[in-house]
């Protein structure tokens, strides 16, 4: 070695000892705060080890980890219990609905602050998911008159029936193949979506980017299970460098076709008129368009593009591939399902899935079971299953928590929506009728289901995922039986989201009727 390499090595080798130690430091000036409720710690969850708190526990994969999260709902029931995790501030898992609704009441004071900013910057940088003030304003406003009613009318009546109509005769052309991945059909169909109503592109669920986003999405998150990430990314990071540099490359294109789109707009305005354009073209491109208008900085307006394209399409591709997962272990559900097609159209044969087939008539008045299903396969896997927030003061949550400022509060949504206590002693069974009453669909408040999220940051696209969901379910569910590759149980992979990981592969078998 010569010797420059073996200076540079030594240089490095101290680099790195010096930020484990001042890892450390911070380890023990902010971990042995101890957080109380009436004046006593609170208790700790299975698996608590002295020293290193925890923090073995989240090294797990994430399949492990949920099982940990419903393990302590069972043992703890809604009391609020201590996790520490050596280098980070102290926290507390929350599972009673009133602290939740506490927390949805007072956004000013549980922001993602730096702890989850700082993780997910690289990829989301100034996106509404990770933006507060005036930057989340302009983009949730821009959010708001994308998804008006007037444009999800254009997306059941014109831009879903199409892309619909181009997955069911691609799974036609497939019948009889080894495996489809039903996952990919499903990402295919909101990617599409997404990227012509939302950009005016055409996006693809195999494109270079989609996979970059993957597998950046996947690197993020175990940020938030690894407290010495920014020390193993040094070594281990140079594919989710990558990931993130191809993710923020096409950001920066959706934004320069945006401008593009607009300066032909103008050119049209001036010479022909547009009246060849359909529906669906006119309002294409329609949210780009209200972030460049609100938000000066291109990079920026990048940001909140991919953020908004993660938030619409991986969460709603993922729910259906989950519903479609449930659906083939309990066929007399997706039994349920066709019965409801039928009555609704009182018996006679269902139309073909042509050129002229009309899935509009499916709307959650009318498919209330479908509905149902949709809800319940939410509940058992929801696409965001954990959430954080940092306390940006001092607070007190209802059942009498002292939270000091920094602490970080998490709750897992996937084990709270296995709580007993919440949902009853078949909590873990899938039983759409949960959410039904005399054949009507029931709501549950968004503290006990809080998949879309709650008070003044929930979910802006909930209508869009129901509007897609009850068109998909029961147009897929009539037309095709679909048998699973193999009985294995499936998990989800690293995300931010709730991926199958290895997709879904199915065999299409196409029904006789319909
Ligand atoms: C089944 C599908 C969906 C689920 C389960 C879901 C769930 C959620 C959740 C839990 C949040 C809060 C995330 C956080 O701040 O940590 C959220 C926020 C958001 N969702 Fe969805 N979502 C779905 C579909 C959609 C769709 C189709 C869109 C359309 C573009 C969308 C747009 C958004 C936006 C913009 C936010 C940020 C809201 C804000 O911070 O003000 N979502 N969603």
């Amino acid at each position: 070695m010569d010797c420059t390499a073996y200076k540079m090595e030594k240089v490095a080798l101290y680099a790195v000892g010096a930020i484990a130690i001042a890892l450390l430091l911070n380890a023990f000036s902010s971990w042995n705060k101890v957080i109380r409720r009436d004046g006593k710690p609170l208790r700790n969850p299975p698996s608590t080890w002295p020293l290193v708190g925890n923090g073995l526990i989240f090294l797990q994969d994430r399949w492990k980890l949920f099982a940990w999260f419903d393990k302590c709902q069972r043992q703890f029931g809604y009391e609020t219990v201590a996790i520490s995790v050596p280098t980070l501030p102290p926290g507390v898992i929350i599972h009673d609905p009133r602290n939740l609704e506490f927390v949805f009441k007072h956004e000013g004071i549980f922001t993602k602050g730096m702890f989850v900013k700082g993780r997910s910057w690289d990829l989301f940088g100034n996106g509404i998911i990770n933006a507060d003030g005036e930057f989340w304003k302009v983009q949730r406003k821009a959010g708001l008159s994308f998804l008006n009613t007037a444009n999800l009318r254009v997306l059941t009546e014109v831009a879903l029936p199409q892309y619909l109509l181009k997955s069911v005769n691609d799974l036609k052309s497939r019948v009889g193949e080894d495996a489809v991945d039903l996952q990919y059909v499903f990402h295919e169909i909101t990617t599409q979506l997404m990227g012509k109503m939302a950009y005016n592109m055409e996006m693809h669920a195999d494109d270079e980017f989609s996979k970059s986003f993957d597998y950046a999405s996947g690197g993020t998150a175990e940020r938030f299970q690894n407290p010495l990430w920014r020390v193993t990314e040094i070594f281990f990071g140079s594919r989710l460098r990558k990931s993130i540099a191809v993710v923020k490359k096409f950001g920066r294109g959706i934004v320069a076709s945006a401008v593009k789109d607009r300066k032909d707009q103008k050119a049209r305005e001036n010479g022909d008129t547009a009246d060849g354009e359909s529906k669906l073209d006119q309002i294409s491109g329609s949210l780009i368009q209200s972030l460049l208008d609100a938000i000066g900085d291109q990079e920026i307006v990048a940001d909140a593009a991919l953020t908004y394209l993660s938030a619409g399409r991986d969460t709603t591709g993922q729910a259906l591939t989950w519903t479609f997962y449930l659906l083939m272990k309990h066929r007399y559900v997706a039994a349920k399902v066709r019965q409801e097609v039928q009555k609704l159209f009182e018996g006679k044969d269902l139309p073909p899935m042509q050129e002229d087939f009309d899935p509009t008539v499916f709307t959650s008045v009318s498919m209330p079971y479908t509905m149902a299903v949709f809800y319940e396969a939410l509940r058992l896997f929801p696409p965001i299953p954990f959430e954080i927030r940092q306390c940006m003061q001092d607070a007190t949550l209802p059942d009498g928590t002292v939270l000091p400022k920094d602490s970080v509060l998490v709750w897992c949504i996937w084990a709270m929506q296995r709580s007993r206590v919440t949902w009853g002693e078949d909590a873990d069974d899938f039983r759409p009728e949960r959410f039904l009453e005399n054949g009507k669909l029931v709501s549950r408040s968004a503290t006990e289901f809080p998949v879309f999220y709650g008070g003044t940051r929930t979910c802006l696209g909930k209508k869009m995922a129901e509007a897609i969901a009850v068109q998909v379910i029961p147009t897929m569910a009539c037309m095709f039986d679909f048998i699973p590759e193999d009985e294995k149980d499936r998990v989800s992979k690293s995300s931010l989201t709730l991926p199958m990981e290895g997709g879904l592969p199915v065999v299409v078998k196409a029904r006789s009727r319909g």
